[in-house]
């Protein structure tokens, strides 16, 4: 388990509802992951996955099925859901996201009004450009460890955090989709 700094949080993290149920998804194909450079929503101009909120009546593998062949025209095959993200924000709701890895997937990915698709080498992802939590999980999720992440951002940087990986990661989860 890594956490920073070594402060409490100042979240009641036992009693803590998300106001958005969200996605994303990491397809990882010949040494390169599939990212999108964001154009609309939370994150606008960051580089992410694809993935967004999970809309009323949907489950998570539903929504993020959707939101792929929304933002990129693409349909992930098979996605295996890897961790949960849990993401107390100052400025803008908290957001509860589950997050999946595919190795395939069907059709072209294309830039449309909400996404452009960046083919990345697995050894060159821009954390920098990407939301501070990432670089905390993503490394450990593409080495195929399953997480679990609780964030508490001021703005958009990073306050506090716990991430725990491994089955011990898993048994947190609050949904196994
Ligand atoms: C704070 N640290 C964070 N780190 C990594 N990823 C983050 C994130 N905070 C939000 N995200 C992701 O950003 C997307 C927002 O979704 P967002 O574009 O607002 O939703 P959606 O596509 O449904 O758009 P509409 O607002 O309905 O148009 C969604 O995948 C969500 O998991």
């Amino acid at each position: 388990m890594s956490t920073i700094p070594a402060n409490e949080s100042t979240i009641e993290w036992k009693n803590w509802n998300a106001e958005i149920p969200a996605t994303l998804m990491f397809v990882v194909q010949d040494g390169k992951i599939l990212l999108i450079e964001k154009l609309t929503g939370i994150g606008q101009g960051k580089i992410n996955g694809p993935g967004g909120k999970i809309d009323p009546g949907e489950n998570a593998l539903q929504a993020i099925v959707r939101e792929c062949q929304e933002e990129l025209h693409i349909t992930p095959h098979s996605p295996v859901k890897m961790g949960e993200l849990h993401f107390a924000m100052s400025d803008i709701p908290d957001i509860h996201c589950h997050v999946f890895m595919s190795n395939t997937f069907d059709g072209e990915p294309t830039s449309t009004r909400e996404a452009n698709p960046l083919w990345t080498a697995l050894d060159a992802i821009p954390y920098d450009k990407m939301w501070e939590d990432d670089r905390h999980w993503l490394p450990q999720m593409l080495d195929g460890q399953l997480f679990n992440g609780r964030f508490e951002f001021d703005g958009e940087k990073v306050v506090w955090m716990e991430v725990c990986f491994g089955d011990s990661a898993k048994a947190l989860w609050i949904e196994n989709a």
